[in-house]
């Protein structure tokens, strides 16, 4: 009698202990189509319903689709308002004598760790050289570039030289104004030079290891802290994707012009890194999307100034063509049609603490203005400066102007702001195409072999917390 008791309490157990796993599976299927349906981008890969269509993402479909977070545009009108109109413009205009030369002081002035022995290492060696180990060409920029010699004082490594060959052309002066949002002392002096940005391309020069991760740490940790939502305000969510989106940018800079084999010299694609440090984090992505038409909006701010701006480099015919890319970029209608307002910057510094938060905001975006100074590889350090300046000019342009209803007519940039700005956009630009058009396949490639926290993992995660919970409170 009492076996046979036991027997049954036996088999009711199972049948409860089934019946919770069912009950869990159905609970973790409805939140789970919930989550698919509350954030569209972030697909999870199976069996969706979603209006009737089975939201299944099929391999190599490109997973960002819906809106750009805080922009009131989707990813597929930037893509191809960016490849029909926006990249082959830039990358046109960027090679016209104007915006290819770039003013810069190129050698390391770190203001955070002066005694610390860091530019006795090799990457940041070019300060630490003493005065007769310079080479001339460092102060003559005219002359040409660094002998295999002189890179005793470099990285030791050629592809993070900066080549100085420059046209013997003069600049014609603009005016000297003060930015707000960058650090740098724009007054010319011996330590300024010349560079010709074609002859420096941003790709991979084997900057790497704890003095490259020692800056990206000091930008995030104490000038633009992540945040997880809802925890700041959306001017330091801002800081930080900017800052985000210019990394995902650099990164895949890197990985789409790898150097594949020393011994050789030869150069392609790395699409392993565009898939481990970019791909595998769509928020990374995300902010990419988002640092490019925040520069996007500061361009088409800025039409007015932009289009009469003296684009004179001597050379008449290019000083035109270059103002007429500039008119076709600013003017574009294809461009006004599809994305009149790439971001609304007047929903920032609303609030009564707005102009307290706007100087803190300031401060620390000149701080990582500054760190650019401690950088250790040239190229990097160059390539560095021209995008925090670029960020700093878009910034300058959208917020420095008292008031919404900002009288731009007061704006005053620098060329070598201009420079900057024009040559990030079309970085950002360069960025977002490689995305738009490798992505899908090499998430086809990688995302196979990948564990789940290629999505959004939580639906993963609420499932074995609604399971184990269910089952922890049984054994109880
Ligand atoms: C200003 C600057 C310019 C550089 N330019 C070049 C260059 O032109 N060529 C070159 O070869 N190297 C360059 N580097 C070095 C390069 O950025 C990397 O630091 C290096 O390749 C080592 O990469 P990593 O995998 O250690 O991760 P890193 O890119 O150094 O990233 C460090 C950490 O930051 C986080 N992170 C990474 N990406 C993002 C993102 N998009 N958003 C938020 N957090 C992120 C991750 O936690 C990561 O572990 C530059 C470095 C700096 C600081």
């Amino acid at each position: 009698m009492v076996e046979k008791k036991e027997e049954e309490n036996g088999k009711r157990k199972t049948r409860m202990s089934r019946w919770t796993f069912v009950c869990a599976l159905a609970i973790v299927f409805v939140a789970s189509a919930l989550s698919s349906i509350t954030t569209p981008y972030l697909n999870f890969p199976f069996f969706f319903i979603k209006d009737s269509k089975p939201c299944h993402c099929p391999q190599g479909q490109n997973k960002y689709t819906g809106m750009i977070e805080d922009c009131c545009y989707d990813y597929e009108v930037i893509d191809s308002i960016n490849g029909e109109v926006l990249h082959p413009l830039l990358q046109e205009l960027v090679t016209t004598s104007f915006f290819r030369y770039f003013k810069v002081k190129l050698w390391c002035d770190c203001p955070f760790w002066p005694d610390d022995g860091m530019c006795r290492l090799r990457d940041c060696s070019v300060c630490e050289c003493p005065e007769n180990e310079f080479p001339e060409t460092f102060k003559k920029p005219w002359t040409n570039g660094l002998s295999p010699d002189d890179l005793v004082c470099q990285e030791g490594k050629p592809q993070s030289t900066v080549d100085r060959t420059l046209d013997s052309r003069a600049f014609r002066d603009w005016i000297v104004a003060d930015n707000p949002w960058t650090n740098d002392d724009e007054t010319d002096n011996g330590e300024m030079t010349y560079v010709n940005l074609q002859l420096n391309p941003e790709r991979f020069t084997g900057y790497t290891g704890p003095s490259a991760r020692r800056i990206w740490d000091a930008v995030y940790s104490e000038n633009c802290p992540r945040y997880s939502s809802g925890e700041i305000c959306p001017e330091k969510k801002v800081l930080y994707k900017l800052i985000s989106g210019l990394h995902t940018s650099i990164t895949i800079h890197i990985a789409s012009d790898y150097l594949l084999d020393e011994t050789t010299n030869q150069w392609g694609e790395n699409v392993e890194i565009l898939y481990q440090r970019v791909l595998k984090y769509p928020d990374r992505v995300q902010n990419l999307y988002f640092t490019f038409l925040f520069v996007l909006r500061a361009v088409t701010k800025a039409a007015d100034y932009l289009e009469l701006a003296e684009y004179d480099t001597g050379n008449h015919s290019e000083d035109l063509k270059t103002q007429s890319l500039m008119k076709q970029l600013l003017y574009s209608h294809k461009l006004q049609a599809a994305c009149p307002l790439p971001f609304d910057e007047a929903k920032l510094w609303q609030g009564q603490s707005g102009p307290q938060l706007k100087q803190q905001i300031q401060k620390q975006f000149r701080n990582i203005s500054a760190l650019m100074d401690c950088v250790g590889c040239e190229k990097c350090r160059l390539w560095g400066k021209l995008q925090v300046l670029g960020l700093g000019t878009a910034l300058k342009i959208l917020f420095s102007i008292d008031g919404h209803n900002s009288p731009v007519q007061h704006l005053q940039l620098q060329r070598n702001e201009v420079i900057a700005l024009l040559n990030l956009l079309n970085r950002l630009s360069e960025s977002v195409k490689y995305v738009h058009e490798k992505g899908p396949s090499v998430e086809k490639i990688f995302g196979q072999v990948t564990e789940p926290a290629l999505y959004d993992d939580s639906a993963w995660q609420r499932m074995w917390k609604l399971i184990n919970g269910l089952r922890f409170r049984k054994q109880l």
